[in-house]
């Protein structure tokens, strides 16, 4: 987890580049910084990156305290996180491959892992074609993914990527980003950086914005806020006797706390006594014989239980049957509904 505490940062030339910061970002999140130029995105990253020392309060980052945090110890910081950059950062005289093995030579990994982990990696971000070009000889987009598989081949926990799409065209920006997402499904918590209002719009993640050094919007705050006012005003609505009974019916015992239910939580509720109370299709034969198996399985003892499944597999005879007269069943009565649906 991430934790902002009072996190302020000026810069020595005397700019306040952020006030005040308060925010969590658990493992597992994806979050789209956004803010107009200036108002302090990049040096939100840098501070979490420690590229920059924070001016007041404290950034936790899996529980490393930033405020103090020795130069030295910065490196073991950095393993948790893989980083993309706008301009991609590619060295220009190494190839593809050895672009993204450097990253995975830095942290000391064997040459046998990383002659498996580099083409596994490139195949994913889809560049297995290009392991040998240089990055002169690749589009903007290639680059950009380069730079992203240099930033996962390490397995980091954290992705942070400043203006990852800001070179490339609209249809790579979106491929990006929807790699991005399918990592974060694994587990990976990702930060990103972004002009893009229509790309933070489509994808729907939280979106925390600053101004001027300052969040003045987090979709997470104001979407936990939005339930409760929703939650709250929900105990302030009539309920009718109506809407009441289902739950009641099954609920005798105690009617008033039913009554003191919100109603958001008591519709919910009452949709599912309608579930339980509607009396269900009568059961097929098939049905009923597997549940008779089920309850004679319960019954038996632990040891008994293979013995008894056996049996029953080993009866094909028996099951037949059982299906045969089901499916015939079935098809009759599709004859007889389609005749009455035909007169209709
Ligand atoms: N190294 C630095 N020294 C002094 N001032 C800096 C430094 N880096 C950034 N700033 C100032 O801090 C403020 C925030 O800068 P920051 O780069 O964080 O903004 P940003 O939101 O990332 O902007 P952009 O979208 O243009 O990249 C700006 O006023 C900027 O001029």
């Amino acid at each position: 987890m991430i934790e902002f505490k009072n996190v302020s940062k000026d810069y020595p030339s005397g700019t306040h580049a952020l006030h005040n910061i308060n925010l969590k970002i658990n493992n597992g999140d994806f979050v789209f910084v956004v803010g107009s130029s200036g108002a302090g995105k990049s040096t939100f990253l840098k501070l979490i990156m420690a590229e920059e020392k924070l001016t007041k309060g404290e950034i936790v980052v899996d529980g490393i305290r930033m405020s103090k945090l020795k130069r030295r110890k910065v490196p073991f910081l950095r393993r948790k996180m893989g980083i993309v950059f706008q301009d991609f950062r590619l060295i220009e005289k190494m190839t593809v491959y050895d672009n993204v093995a450097f990253a995975m030579r830095c942290v000391g990994a064997s040459n046998k892992t990383i002659k498996t982990r580099v083409p596994y990696i490139l195949k994913l971000v889809g560049l297995g074609s290009k392991i040998k070009s240089k990055p002169n000889q690749l589009s903007g987009g290639e680059q950009q993914r380069v730079s992203l598989a240099r930033a996962l081949v390490n397995n980091p926990e954290i992705i942070i990527a400043d203006e990852p799409t800001g070179n490339v065209d609209p249809e790579m920006s979106h491929e990006i980003i929807d790699l991005l997402s399918e990592i974060n499904k694994q587990g990976t918590t990702i930060i990103i950086v972004t002009h893009e209002h229509d790309l933070v719009k489509e994808f729907g993640k939280r979106v925390i914005e600053i101004h001027k050094g300052k969040i003045i919007h987090d979709t997470k705050l104001e979407r936990k806020s939005a339930e409760d006012i929703e939650l709250m005003s929900s105990y302030d609505q009539e309920i009718s006797d109506d809407e009441l009974s289902p739950l009641l019916k099954i609920d005798q015992e105690s009617p008033e706390e039913v009554q003191e239910l919100p109603v958001q939580k008591l519709r919910m509720l009452n949709k599912m006594a309608e579930e339980y109370t509607t009396p269900k299709k009568p059961k097929t034969k098939v049905e009923e014989a597997v549940e008779n198996i089920d309850k004679i399985v319960e019954e038996i003892e632990t040891d008994d239980r293979e013995d008894l499944i056996h049996t029953v597999t080993l009866d094909p005879a028996k099951i037949k049957r059982i299906i045969a007269a089901d499916r015939e069943k079935k098809e009759k009565d599709a004859q007889v509904d389609s005749v009455i649906d035909s007169l209709r």
